[in-house]
């Protein structure tokens, strides 16, 4: 058995609690260490640059993905977002366990570059609590909503190519699933 600790990819439609999830698996745990991504949307209230993302420009971005500094990006609902490489191989080397937060186009890039991570679907209760969960949230408006079910019509669609699903009914039960999946508990 491989000692490398697997890359752990947490992925699903928008609004279904990814974030939810893993920060409540970091307030019980946190030495989960969670990938930060660089994206080129712009901060939402809150949101702080190097804690929930670095937020940079197109130019920035255009630089990123120019020198392959990211292991995996994507364009989605009109931002791009990427997962700088090097952080991600310097904690896999160390031996510790990694945990990425992507989309569907990130997740499938993961799987052709890394194909011992391990993909982690999470699914929405019913389509119903998807856009309740969306549009309770107040973070976007109506228009970016809609780009947003339309883009998880297409990720509900793909979740067959996952190696799990979990459905995130409980925050609670579903984070300490993926603690135990990534052997921190
Ligand atoms: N199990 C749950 N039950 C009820 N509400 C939930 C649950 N999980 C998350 N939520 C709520 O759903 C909303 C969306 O959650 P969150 O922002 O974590 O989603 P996300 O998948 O990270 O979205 P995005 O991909 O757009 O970043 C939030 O208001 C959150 O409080
Ligand atoms: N392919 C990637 N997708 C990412 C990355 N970081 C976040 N995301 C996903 O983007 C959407 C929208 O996020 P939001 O913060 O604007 O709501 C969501 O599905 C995230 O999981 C990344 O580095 N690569």
């Amino acid at each position: 058995m491989s000692e490398r600790p697997r890359l752990t990819v947490l992925s699903g439609p928008s609004g279904v609690g990814k974030s939810t999830v893993v920060a409540h698996m970091r307030k019980e745990h946190p030495d989960v260490w969670l990938s930060v991504s660089a994206t080129t949307r712009k901060p939402r209230p809150g949101e702080q640059h190097g804690v929930h993302y670095f937020f940079v420009t197109d130019e920035e971005m255009d630089k990123l993905i120019a020198n392959g500094e990211l292991l995996e990006w994507a364009e989605f609902a009109g931002n791009r977002y990427g997962t700088p490489r090097a952080a991600v191989l310097e904690r896999l080397e160390k031996g510790e366990p990694v945990l990425l937060e992507i989309d569907l186009q990130g997740a499938r890039q993961v799987r052709e570059s890394m194909s011992d991570a391990r993909l982690v679907f999470l699914a929405p209760p019913s389509w119903e609590e998807l856009v309740r969960r969306l549009t309770g949230r107040g973070t976007e408006p109506p228009e970016v909503i809609e780009r947003r079910l339309g883009a998880a019509r297409t990720e509900l669609a793909a979740e067959p190519e996952f190696d799990l699903t979990l459905v995130n009914t409980s925050v609670e039960d579903v984070a300490r699933e993926l603690l135990a999946l990534m052997d921190v508990v």
